[in-house]
């Protein structure tokens, strides 16, 4: 069969637009959207079970979507004329053969990328693993198993490293080793997306987080708003309130009480809505706001039954549409 040739590239990065998955009447992923631009690491966050590998597995072509597409700079995984020179993939850190060594491994993927031998060494030694390359894989704890994936994710030299919980099975200095790592390939123009079930593994090393909650639409928060200041206030009258701070473009939110809101905006800022629009305010309080917060909001159901375009107003966010 002739092979449809390639669209024309762009620098869009990675875009994924309306990503679905179906098993039968199941969606197990619904409409994700999210972008991660070049140069950035993003971080891709949920509870297990919630979606992420198969949204993962679906922008490198091993899952075939429902509907939706995903592309790097403007190209689908699977018309990439030379895939592993421009995405970096690691999905399943246990799937190579026990029975070959750490070199051998790594030999085997740069013949089937068409990439010299020589490379291996360069990108064990980039892992760590440099000391090991004679041992087999079934000797290699997960972790390390984590580092060959990496290596050989890296071989082709890529633009982009799409990585499926790579922070599994790393010991604590493993995680800041990755951290590290990943920062050092952001900055050199490398652009990341990396999945895992916990925020905290890689939330020191993303300035982007898209968080996915039983396969529903995807919520991106942007770093710079999970830093600003949150300041939870109050008044007699909420609505009137609410009002004066949608007049400043204040965003907010209401708490899980009712009895006030969360503005995203300093206390200076919030109490100068209030006060333009003639609301006596009865609480003004700054809030700490981490990312960590917004991940439990997002996902514990405190907004039940909302969608990401419900959230929008109230978190900053981006969609590729
Ligand atoms: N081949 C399949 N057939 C049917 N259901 C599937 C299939 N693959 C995944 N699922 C379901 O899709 C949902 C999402 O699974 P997925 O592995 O993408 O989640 P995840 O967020 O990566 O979870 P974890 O953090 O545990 O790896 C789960 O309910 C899972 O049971």
């Amino acid at each position: 069969m002739q092979k449809t040739p390639p669209q024309q590239t762009d620098d869009s990065g990675l875009v994924v637009d309306g990503l679905t998955k179906s098993y039968g009447p199941k969606t197990v992923v619904d409409q994700a959207t999210f972008m991660c631009p070049r140069g950035t690491i993003t971080g891709f966050v949920g509870p297990n079970g919630s979606g992420k590998s198969t949204t993962i597995r679906m922008i490198v072509g091993h899952v075939l979507a429902t509907s939706g597409t995903a592309t790097f700079d403007g190209i689908p995984f699977r018309m990439l004329p030379e895939p592993g020179r421009t995405v970096g993939v690691l999905i399943d850190a246990s799937a190579q053969h026990p029975g070959r060594s750490v070199q051998e491994t790594a030999t085997l993927a740069a013949l089937t990328m068409g990439i010299s031998g020589d490379r291996t060494r360069t990108c064990l030694a980039a892992v760590g693993l440099d000391s090991v390359r004679r041992k087999n894989v079934g000797a290699l704890s997960l972790g390390m198993r984590q580092r060959l994936g990496l290596a050989i994710a890296l071989l082709g030299s890529p633009r982009y490293l799409v990585l499926d919980e790579p922070a599994n099975g790393l010991d604590p200095e493993g995680i800041l080793w990755l951290r590290e790592f990943l920062l050092g390939y952001a900055a050199s123009s490398g652009t990341v997306l990396i999945s895992s079930h916990q925020l905290s593994e890689i939330q020191a090393a993303t300035s982007r987080v898209i968080v996915i909650d039983r396969g529903h639409a995807s919520l991106s928060l942007l770093d710079e708003q999970s830093h600003q200041p949150v300041t939870r206030v109050s008044a007699a009258d909420l609505q009137g309130l609410s009002h004066a701070l949608t007049l400043r473009a204040v965003p907010f939110k209401p708490t899980s009480g009712g009895r006030a809101l969360l503005a995203y905006g300093s206390p200076e800022h919030v109490g100068q809505a209030a006060c333009a629009a003639g609301v006596p305010l009865s609480l003004l309080t700054p809030e700490e706001h981490t990312l960590e917060q917004a991940f439990r909001e997002t996902t514990s159901g405190e907004y039940t039954g909302a969608t990401g375009s419900d959230l929008l107003p109230l978190l900053a966010s981006e969609s590729a549409s």
